[in-house]
């Protein structure tokens, strides 16, 4: 079975007399354990899909399956602890509380689930083992998204989506991140979903899913993933 399942999802924003349709009968699976990423344009509709399937907002139709069952009809209370136990949140800007250490960032997060990884050995994961006691500040933007992944990861989650990850790196440091989340993922067996806007990144992934003018494109099975270290932007 599919781990991820969208059936003719619509999502339309309201305001007074005008209707903006975001995403417009999206349909969609994912096995679990893969890397996907989600390739358009400003304005496409990637966020507003990826704040679906994170359970921040719902469709206004359709069906959005998650191991088999329909978020879309979760209440808000359902979504509230849907998000906390079962998604890892990666955004552009790392979202770091800048009072606590990179481990007590991470060990924040931990603590809101029940089958939470041990803080330490994420943050080795990500290769940040020897940075644990410093604060986002004393680190760099990389370093800071690494520890923004240790603390999505850390969750142990079912699903990691990454909104634009390297959106505000350097092409190097882009790269490095993109590993990360690819190794995290592949060694904790988590599905994970990458929101980008460029391309090339996009043929690190498993599955490409390209979307524009809120409807896809199409959706293609990559075989062959490109190995990051191919990957030229
Ligand atoms: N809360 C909202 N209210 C009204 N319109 C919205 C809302 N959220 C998104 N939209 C509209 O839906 C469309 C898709 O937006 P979305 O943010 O999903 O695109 P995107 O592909 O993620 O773009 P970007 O790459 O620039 O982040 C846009 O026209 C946007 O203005």
């Amino acid at each position: 079975m599919a781990y991820i399942e969208v059936q003719h999802a619509t999502r339309e924003f309201r305001n007074g007399e005008q209707t903006t349709v975001a995403n417009r009968d999206i349909s969609f699976t994912v096995a679990q354990g893969a890397v996907v990423t989600i390739l358009g344009p400003s304005g496409a509709g990637k966020s507003t899909l990826l704040n679906i399937l994170g359970g921040m907002d719902s469709p206004t139709s359709g069906r959005v399956l998650i191991d088999g069952v329909d978020i879309a009809q979760f209440s808000a209370k359902q979504l509230t602890t849907y998000r906390r136990q079962a998604v890892g949140f990666v955004f552009q800007f790392y979202n770091l509380i800048p009072n606590l250490t990179a481990r007590e960032n991470v060990e924040l997060a931990s603590q809101i689930t029940q089958d939470a990884r041990n803080v330490d050995e994420t943050l080795a994961l990500v290769g940040l083992q020897d940075r644990a006691q410093n604060f986002p500040a004393q680190l760099s933007g990389g370093e800071q998204q690494r520890v923004a992944i240790a603390r999505a990861v850390a969750k142990n989650p079912k699903l990691l989506l990454c909104d634009e990850p390297t959106g505000a790196l350097d092409y190097q440091t882009g790269k490095q991140v993109l590993q990360v989340i690819q190794d995290a993922a592949k060694q904790t067996a988590t599905t994970v979903i990458i929101v980008t806007h460029n391309s090339a990144i996009a043929q690190m992934g498993d599955l490409v899913i390209r979307i524009n003018d809120a409807q896809i494109q199409s959706v293609t099975p990559n075989a062959h993933p490109t190995p990051l270290a191919d990957i030229e932007w």
